[in-house]
């Protein structure tokens, strides 16, 4: 089953919209001169998503990401800021369940869930995270804990087809640890079969699973090249325009 990549820069609480842009003016021509096919997404905080999509007006092969969105529609939710509002902007993807919101926010499964849902309802895509703790590994939890991530995030979504998954291990985010790639095979495969038991095989063949952990241009290929690795969701080393295209050039199909 061959499925497009999609690489994924989340910079996380980094670059107002003038670094954005500068970030851009380097990082859009070396994509211009780049023969790779997969799908390339920018994750910027609220105040810097209109300078990106100002700047990527006319450019089909970056799209723009939320970091985060609220699962309300309207009304009294002080600070929140809506999944409409972002789709004004120029958001199309949203990421969800990361594991800073997830550890640092307390957000909740259910929360995750209806955050995924309504991004679907205003026709946006998630990027919907899950990973568990060394701990969890450790104490043999693995797969009962993204069992539970998936089953719950994704509680009465229908359809797949406009979600992205990302398996980011909590212990090689940001650690300068990353899974090995036969350990984020085996557990993108296990993260697949699930997602085959509560649909269906085909469904499972289509969607993409991202890979998250300390992924920079070293160790690109040979993750993305993994069977059931779609692409990357990258933190600090997305940073820097040369280290995120990096990542791209060494994981081209
Ligand atoms: O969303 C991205 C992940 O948290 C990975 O971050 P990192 O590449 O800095 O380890």
């Amino acid at each position: 089953m061959s499925r497009n990549l999609i690489v994924a820069a989340n910079w996380k609480l980094n670059k107002g919209p003038a670094e954005a842009e500068a970030f851009l003016d380097t990082f859009i021509p070396k994509v211009d001169a780049f023969a790779g096919s997969a799908d390339i997404v920018i994750a910027a905080p609220f105040v810097t998503i209109p300078a990106l999509a100002a700047k990527l007006a006319g450019n089909n092969r970056i799209a723009v990401a939320a970091q985060n969105c609220s699962e309300q529609e309207s009304g009294a939710f002080t600070g929140e800021i809506s999944t409409a509002m972002l789709k004004e902007v120029g958001a199309q993807y949203i990421i969800t369940g990361h594991s800073e919101r997830r550890s640092i926010y307390g957000e909740s499964d259910a929360l995750i869930n209806a955050k995924n849902k309504k991004i679907l309802a205003e026709g946006l895509k998630p990027i919907f995270c899950i990973g568990e703790t060394l701990e969890e590994r450790e104490g043999g939890q693995l797969e009962s804990v993204l069992r539970t991530q998936i089953t719950e995030g994704l509680k009465d979504i229908d359809s797949l087809e406009d979600v992205v998954v990302a398996y980011e291990p909590v212990w090689a985010i940001g650690t300068g640890v990353t899974a090995t790639a036969e350990q984020a095979q085996d557990t993108q495969k296990f993260v697949r079969s699930v997602i085959a038991e509560l649909y269906d095989q085909a469904t499972a063949d289509a969607v993409r699973i991202q890979y998250g952990g300390s992924v920079k241009p070293g160790n690109a290929g040979e993750l993305l090249g993994q069977e059931d690795i779609d692409g990357a969701l990258v933190g600090g080393a997305a940073l820097e325009a040369d280290s995120f295209f990096g990542i791209l050039e060494n994981s081209a199909q």
